[in-house]
């Protein structure tokens, strides 16, 4: 979109802003590796999700805390390529704002693996306890 197109509306804007959403996405999942890791830990976990036979309700919350992962590292390359921009030189407040981003996603990931772990440690158990070697 140029620049001069930015205040116009409708469809067309909309099917645009898509598109650069989407160039966007793809350049995160291709440059970004902890990116990778988190879609890998998400198909993992969704397998996990099936094999275990989680309740609708778990679902919804595994799908909202994966959305929100995927979410905050995309934020957090936005805040890291913006530093980037205003400074290649080593700068006190360019360390500050990166080490701060990445320390929303690593407060997430905390309460990611406690949310995992209260989710799949009573199916995990219960298997074990039946002494299956496959949950079905
Ligand atoms: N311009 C800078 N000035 C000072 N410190 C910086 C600067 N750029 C990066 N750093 C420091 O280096 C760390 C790593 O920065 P970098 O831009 O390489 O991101 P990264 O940790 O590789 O993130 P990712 O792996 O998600 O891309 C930052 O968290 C910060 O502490």
């Amino acid at each position: 979109m140029g620049l001069q197109d930015r205040n116009k509306k409708g469809f067309r804007r909309l099917l645009r802003s898509f598109k650069y959403a989407t160039e966007g996405l793809m350049y995160v999942l291709k440059n970004e590796q902890n990116m990778q890791i988190h879609l890998i830990t998400a198909v993992c976990i969704l397998v996990a999700a099936y094999f275990f036979q989680l309740p609708l309700n778990h679902w919804l919350i595994l799908l909202l805390v994966i959305a929100g992962m995927f979410s905050l590292e995309i934020m957090n390359t936005a805040i890291e390529r913006t530093v980037d921009l205003v400074t290649k030189d080593f700068h006190p407040l360019a360390k500050r704002a990166k080490d701060i981003a990445a320390a929303a996603v690593f407060v997430y990931c905390l309460f990611a693996v406690i949310i995992g772990l209260l989710l799949f440690l009573p199916p995990i158990l219960q298997f074990f306890q039946k002494g299956q070697l496959l949950p079905f």
